[in-house]
């Protein structure tokens, strides 16, 4: 299968993501832009669902009108950074599930540790949006889309806001058949596997943490 790689050029997102990425923009600033910013990254990763048709009434007479096909989608945030995304995503879908992959990137060995594990049932008949802003070596990535397809998943999107060529290139590896959609793929990884010029620690500028 071939893997596909979408950059959501958007004017409206690479606006917003030149904030995210400037050193001097506050925590509450990231928070609130992150999840602007995911609503719009949500509809074009929604762009292709299935719709069916549904006999409704309007005021003025019957029609067959389209609404989304299947059962209701299925977002998972890995844990932390994820859930600065879920927000503006749930923004725009309410009524989606929610799962949650806890994995945190070992400094030393750059490896995925998972710490936690939640998804809602009959994974199998979901669209799953996984969701984390930072895509580096990729290890996080295909660590939870492992996990998600252990879990049951099957049609897997990944969503993120910045990807570097060498995580693009080991998640597709990885996961061939799993789209990945990103506003920007940066140049590369510095010597900590930072992404350059990225934007820094995502969890940690989101939480004000250090
Ligand atoms: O592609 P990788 O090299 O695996 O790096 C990306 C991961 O690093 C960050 O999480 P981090 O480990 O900092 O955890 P946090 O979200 O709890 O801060 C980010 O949110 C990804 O999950
Ligand atoms: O650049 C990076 C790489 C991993 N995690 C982050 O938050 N930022
Ligand atoms: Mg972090």
């Amino acid at each position: 299968m071939a893997a596909v790689t979408h950059v959501i050029d958007h004017p409206l997102v690479q606006h917003k993501l030149t904030v995210l990425r400037k050193k001097s923009t506050s925590t509450s600033k990231f928070r609130g832009i992150l999840r602007e910013i995911a609503l719009l990254l949500c509809y074009e990763v929604t762009r292709d669902l299935r719709l069916t048709s549904t006999r409704i009434e309007t005021p003025l007479q019957p029609m067959d009108a389209p609404t989304l096909d299947g059962k209701k989608l299925c977002f998972v945030s890995v844990l932390r950074a994820g859930n600065g995304l879920l927000e503006g995503m749930l923004d725009l879908v309410p009524s989606a599930r929610v799962g949650h992959v806890g994995l945190y990137r070992d400094p030393d060995t750059l490896e995925a540790v998972e710490y936690y594990f939640k998804v809602p049932s009959h994974l199998d008949e979901r669209e799953v949006i996984v969701v984390d802003p930072m895509l580096a070596t990729g290890h996080s990535a295909a660590a939870a889309v492992a996990r998600l397809k252990e879990a049951g998943a099957v049609h897997i999107r990944f969503v993120c806001l910045l990807a570097a060529p060498e995580g693009i290139a080991s998640f597709h590896e990885a996961h061939p058949d799993v789209p990945i959609y990103t506003a920007a793929i940066d140049d590369g990884l510095n010597e900590k596997a930072y992404i350059v010029p990225g934007l820094g620690d995502a969890g940690d500028r989101m939480f004000g943490t250090k």
